[in-house]
């Protein structure tokens, strides 16, 4: 099978049995589609003794949309590429991919079954000792890598090339600096949220920013990105973390992955105000949360610093204290996109299920109220930011 056809049970199950590659001769499969993100099709095959491999595809249109929203499938080879330069340099926290077919728009992925996806284990309240610890290993240890620091001009050029993803960079572009920011019929958020709204659109100075913030999205290079890191794109496991789904990753600003990151976290915060209603549990949660983007940021910061010191093959930037000005400009930036992340998710096309499943619309309001304000003043308060510490106190500021 070559020329592009989108899949079912049957034929995805055939075309994992004539790869041959992952099940015993004689194994009896089965084989069912269970995809639940925006965009592609998710199968599990499976035998009768336990062992699964997961079959993605892209279809050339997005999931959640249908036809009317046609989609390039070359983002299925995107995201097996990321996948596999990440895993290079992170292959703890990276989703192992066994095989691409771009004609196909299919990748082969590990069965991460036995792990969960982390919104779903936020909104249950559950709680995972490592996941800063190990989210800033996978960002720093991805970002430093594809950077100049690292790679040589003409090894990054090369790969700014390969990674170039303009049809799912414009839906960030439109979906993070855009929408929120004027009518749009794609945006949904109730009535009662307008006023709010209103005065986002009407806020100059937070406009300027967000031009500043997508000037850098279009046109800053730094590293290959994952392009998507939201709660829903992490596997989680008391011991194990495992990033999937970088099919919007492209060479683009090192803080917009942190910042989607922290900003998701944040999203589930402010939700625990709606979700749980025992104070000691929600004091728990928010104090979990708090000190698991701590501790992400001060990791990435330190294991950013050591891979500079001991890694920087570019003689300009071992420049003593450049390593660290870039990164400062880098927390900057992350605080910018964790902003918009908080208020895309709110306002614009796709939410999130830890606010969306709050069923009183009082209680929703109310979060989703402290979600945009967190979201414009993380924005507005971004470039008085010089360290992780300021950072951390501002978010303690709006959240307490
Ligand atoms: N490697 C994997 N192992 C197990 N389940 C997976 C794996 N990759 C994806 N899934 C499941 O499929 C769902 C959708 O996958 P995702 O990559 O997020 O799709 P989309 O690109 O459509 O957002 C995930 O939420 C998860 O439940
Ligand atoms: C129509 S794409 C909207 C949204 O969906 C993507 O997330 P995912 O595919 O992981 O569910 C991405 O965040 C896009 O912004």
């Amino acid at each position: 099978m070559s020329k592009y056809v989108a899949l079912n049970n049957d034929t995805a199950l055939s075309y994992v049995q004539e790869l041959g590659q992952f099940f015993p001769a004689n194994a009896e499969l089965s084989c069912y589609e269970f995809g639940d993100g925006n965009l592609n099709l998710v199968f599990r095959i499976q035998d009768t003794e336990n062992r699964s491999v997961i079959l993605k595809q892209a279809l050339p249109y997005a999931r959640c949309v249908g036809e009317s929203w046609p989609l390039t499938l070359d983002r299925a080879r995107i995201e097996a590429s990321v996948l596999k330069k990440h895993g290079d340099v992170c292959p703890e926290h990276t989703a192992q991919v066994l095989h691409h077919n771009s004609e196909l728009a299919v990748t082969i992925l590990e069965d991460l079954g036995d792990m969960a996806i982390l919104r779903g284990e936020l909104n249950q309240g559950n709680t995972f000792k490592y996941l800063g610890t190990h989210v800033a290993t996978y960002l720093a240890r991805t970002s430093f890598f594809y950077s100049d620091f690292y790679l040589s001009a003409a090894e990054k050029k090369a790969l700014v090339q390969e990674f170039t993803n303009p049809e799912l960079c414009s839906i960030t572009e439109d979906l993070f600096f855009d929408d929120p920011y004027r009518v749009n019929e794609r945006n949904n958020y109730p009535q009662a949220l307008e006023d709010q709204v209103s005065l986002l659109r009407d806020n100059q100075a937070l406009l300027i920013n967000i031009a500043q913030l997508k000037s850098k999205f279009f046109s800053s290079p730094q590293t290959l990105l994952h392009g998507d890191v939201h709660t829903g794109s992490v596997f989680v496991s008391e011991k194990d973390t495992k990033f999937i789904d970088p099919e919007f990753g492209f060479f683009g600003p090192i803080g917009f992955d942190l910042g989607s990151f922290i900003g998701n976290l944040l999203l589930n915060y402010c939700a625990q105000n709606g979700r749980v209603t025992e104070a000691p549990k929600r004091r728990d949660l928010h104090s979990y949360l708090l000190n698991t983007i701590s501790i992400c940021l001060q990791t990435f910061e330190q294991q950013w610093l050591t891979l500079a010191r001991t890694h920087t093959n570019d003689l300009s930037f071992q420049a003593p204290g450049y390593a660290e000005q870039f990164l400062q400009a880098v927390l900057q930036d992350t605080m910018g996109y964790c902003g918009t992340e908080l208020i895309r998710r709110t306002i614009g096309l796709a939410h999130v299920t830890d606010i969306d499943e709050i069923e009183d619309d009082v209680k929703r309001l109310a979060v989703q109220k402290q979600t945009l304000l967190l979201g414009e003043q993380l924005i507005l308060n971004a470039k008085s930011c010089h360290s992780t510490d300021d950072f951390y106190q501002l978010i303690i500021s709006f959240v307490h």
